[in-house]
């Protein structure tokens, strides 16, 4: 299978060309209410195609969260599968947000769910977490490698629950999350421009200057907007590593749905939010 150009590299032009803004496409139940639309197939669709026209050529990655969307069922899921593809054929990067992970022989086959070529949900990235062990991870990263796609891996997560398991120091003396990123720069050293093997870092966590945040390869930082983080809280969370940061936002921008033109501005908003706190792209 002849792959992309690898992910990293596909991330950084975008990156500097677009900013590195990522917007969530999250269709709470609550949101289509606010939006209008009744909760159902039909309004789950109108939400997204809505999104992914108002947003979809100017933002660098959408993250559509595969949860809202199954919810629905395989009715659903078809709705994701246009998303994901229009979100594609508009300029912009896809990074599934399934956090899949799984004993590795069955991890393999959710990596074939996203990341092979030919896969209905094909996306350019997929979200998964570790805890099943790093290493159960191997036969996603071995077909990103081979398709030009990226993971981001759940190291240390936006919500308050997730320290119990990533704050866990191991013999070693390390924590988890640690762990975790190190795990990361092993599977980016050498890669140029960027690796493609990110990291899920959340903006909300304060100060992370005991964290080696240098893994060569992005941090997606969700936490913008409704979880309470700020742009500008970026440099002092991330510090030298923020350039390599595409901080999330989801409902921050679709709360000024449905009117395209509003979620446009909401994205710029942050956009240049974004750009005056991490200095120019
Ligand atoms: O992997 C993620 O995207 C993720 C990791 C994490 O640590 N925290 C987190 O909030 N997310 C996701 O990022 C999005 C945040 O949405 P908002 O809080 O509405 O901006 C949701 O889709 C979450 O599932």
């Amino acid at each position: 299978m002849s792959g992309l150009e690898p992910f990293g590299a596909r991330l950084r032009r975008a990156m500097d060309e677009r900013g590195p803004l990522c917007v969530g496409i999250d269709p709470h139940a609550s949101l289509l209410a606010e939006w209008g639309l009744d909760d159902d197939v039909t309004g789950l669709e109108r939400f997204s195609r809505t999104v992914v026209e108002a947003v979809a050529d100017r933002v660098a990655v959408l993250k559509p969260q595969s949860a809202f969307f199954e919810r629905f069922g395989s009715r659903g899921v078809a709705v994701l599968e246009t998303t994901v593809r229009e979100a594609r054929q508009a300029g912009a990067l896809v990074v599934m947000d399934a956090k899949r992970g799984d004993i590795g022989s069955t991890m393999a086959a959710y990596a074939e769910a996203f990341l092979r070529k030919d896969a209905p949900l094909f996306s350019d990235a997929l979200t998964v977490s570790p805890y099943l062990g790093y290493g159960s991870l191997s036969p996603a990263v071995a077909l990103a490698r081979e398709s030009g796609t990226g993971l981001f891996v759940l190291a240390l997560t936006s919500n308050p629950e997730g320290g119990e398991v990533q704050h866990a120091v191991r013999q070693d003396g390390r924590s988890v999350g640690a762990t975790m990123l190190g795990h990361l720069a092993v599977e980016n050293a050498g890669q140029e421009p960027l690796g493609s093997f990110g990291a899920v870092v959340g903006a909300t966590l304060g100060d992370l200057s005991s964290y080696d945040l240098d893994v060569n390869g992005p941090i997606l930082a969700p936490g913008i907007g409704a979880q309470g983080a700020k742009a500008a809280d970026l440099p002092a969370v991330f510090g030298a590593a923020v350039r390599n940061v595409v901080p999330n936002v989801s409902r921050g921008v679709l709360r000024h749905g449905p009117d395209a033109v509003a979620l446009r501005d909401a994205a710029d908003r942050f956009a240049e939010e974004i750009r005056a706190a991490v200095g120019a792209v």
